[in-house]
């Protein structure tokens, strides 16, 4: 008898490595038995002389369904660090915006070269497109990374919002307070504001887009007459257990916060949470797992169809951060032009490609890329693939072994002066010679 043990990304079955499954689950998890207490948060002697601390992710008082925080037993408490300097490397990493008025123009970028010399994830990220300052508790940015280096004595944390890891090439490790995450590009990964955790690059080199959100957190999107399932469902998420070590040893923290980077040095690594309990963790999804939905009649649906994780902003229905994901799927729309349509949009748009081509740019936007259609700025499919569109047989067809992701924020990006000066020449181009209408005489 075979047994069909569906695989990840990552080559995994189901069990191989640590992980508890669910989306924002009260989890309880120990690395040593007897290390989380039981019955209360705080006792007044936690077990083998542990530090209690509680991490939260939203406000005390927030609603309770959207109450997240967790309870951390550790070696020794976080508080216990010298003062924060400005942190002297990773030039291209949260150096702000320019001052200059933001053009309204559209933007597309390649991806960002493999580095030079030894560079870790810290150093080897670029900061590409930034809206809201961090202060404002509002916005999102996004970075990309290419690292050739492990993290082995020094750990970051960001203070400025949560982490969504995006690898696009070669896998990472994210070792983090909560325990230890392993993904490959078609998996994402998330790691909470504040938490701090080092990077691993297992095939001696990774690229990959960070989404970093500064406001509400990342959850999954209602449903509305979709029903109780489907998109990205809540099962297929996977919560590291814990996981700590027990190293007396100098440990850098580079921390960003608010907008800038800073250092402080340790005598220990703060990865030494032995226990913890609670709904704010680290977790990691398998693209492959998104249950896409699409028309089986006519029309190109928009794209909030593909909406993996949403951060919702004041306004109801319009997002601060959505994660959209154009994953590979069967097309059958009859008697419709398939692609994106030409489009003007409120929301401002930030695309990346985690692999293959998307269906309305035939060149130019490469794995690795960015591409930038703020609101209001004309945009939708190349001239190429509005030709083969508009002759193609409609026959059902699947889109196969392609990955896009959007990062669509209600709040306009400003690109930062690094990507304003690395951007493709003339994107503009890729709209041009569309031929005119031709009206009955
Ligand atoms: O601009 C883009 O390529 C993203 C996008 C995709 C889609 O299917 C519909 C609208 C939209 O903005
Ligand atoms: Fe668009």
């Amino acid at each position: 008898m075979t047994i069909h043990q569906p695989t990840n990304a990552a080559g995994e079955t189901a069990g191989q490595t640590e992980y508890l499954p669910g989306f924002g689950n009260h989890v309880s998890t120990e690395a040593i038995p007897g290390a989380l207490p039981i019955g209360r948060n705080s006792p007044q002697r936690p077990a083998f002389g542990l530090y209690t601390e509680q991490l939260s992710g939203t406000a005390f008082t927030a609603p309770r369904h959207e109450n997240r925080r967790s309870w951390l037993y550790r070696m020794r408490p976080t508080a216990e660090h010298p003062p924060f300097e400005r942190y002297a490397g990773a030039k291209r990493f949260a150096p702000g915006t320019t001052d200059a008025p933001l053009a309204p123009n559209r933007l597309r970028w390649d991806p960002v070269e493999s580095p030079a010399s030894k560079t870790d994830l810290i150093d080897g990220m670029t900061t590409m497109l930034v809206n809201r300052d961090p202060a404002d508790l509002e916005g999102v940015a996004l970075h990309v990374y290419a690292a050739n280096t492990d993290m082995t004595d020094r750990v970051f944390m960001d203070a400025d919002g949560e982490l969504l890891f995006v690898p696009q090439k070669g896998r990472v490790r994210l070792l983090t307070e909560l325990g230890r995450i392993d993904i490959a590009p078609g998996q994402i990964a998330l790691v909470p504001r504040g938490v701090r955790f080092r990077a691993e690059m297992p095939d001696g080199e990774a690229r990959g887009y960070v989404a970093e959100n500064h406001g509400a957190l990342f959850r999954l999107p209602d449903l509305g007459p979709i029903g109780a399932n489907g998109l990205a469902n809540p099962r297929d998420f996977e919560t590291p257990v814990a996981w700590f070590e027990d190293r007396d040893e100098p440990v850098e923290v580079v921390q960003k916060f608010m907008g800038s980077l800073w250092t402080t040095t340790l005598d220990h690594s703060p990865l030494d949470v032995v226990a913890w309990h609670g709904n704010l963790a680290p977790w990691r999804y398998d693209l492959s797992q998104f249950n896409t939905i699409n028309t089986v009649s006519f029309d190109h649906p928009d794209p909030s169809i593909f909406t993996l994780l949403t951060s919702p902003s004041d306004v109801p229905g319009r997002a601060n951060a959505d994660f959209v994901i154009f994953p590979p799927r069967w097309m059958v729309a009859e008697g419709t032009f398939r692609p994106p349509w030409f489009h003007r949009n409120v929301m401002s748009e930030a695309m990346g490609l985690i692999t293959g081509a998307y269906d309305a740019k035939a060149e130019g936007f490469a794995p690795g890329g960015i591409s930038l259609h703020n609101l209001m700025s004309g945009h939708g499919p190349d001239l190429a693939s509005w030709q083969g569109a508009s002759a193609a047989d409609l026959k059902p067809h699947k889109i196969d072994g392609t990955m896009a992701f959007m990062l669509e924020s209600c709040w306009p990006y400003a690109p930062t002066a690094y990507a304003l000066e690395h951007s493709q020449l003339d994107y503009d181009a890729v709209w041009s010679d569309f031929p005119k209408a031709v009206l009955p005489k």
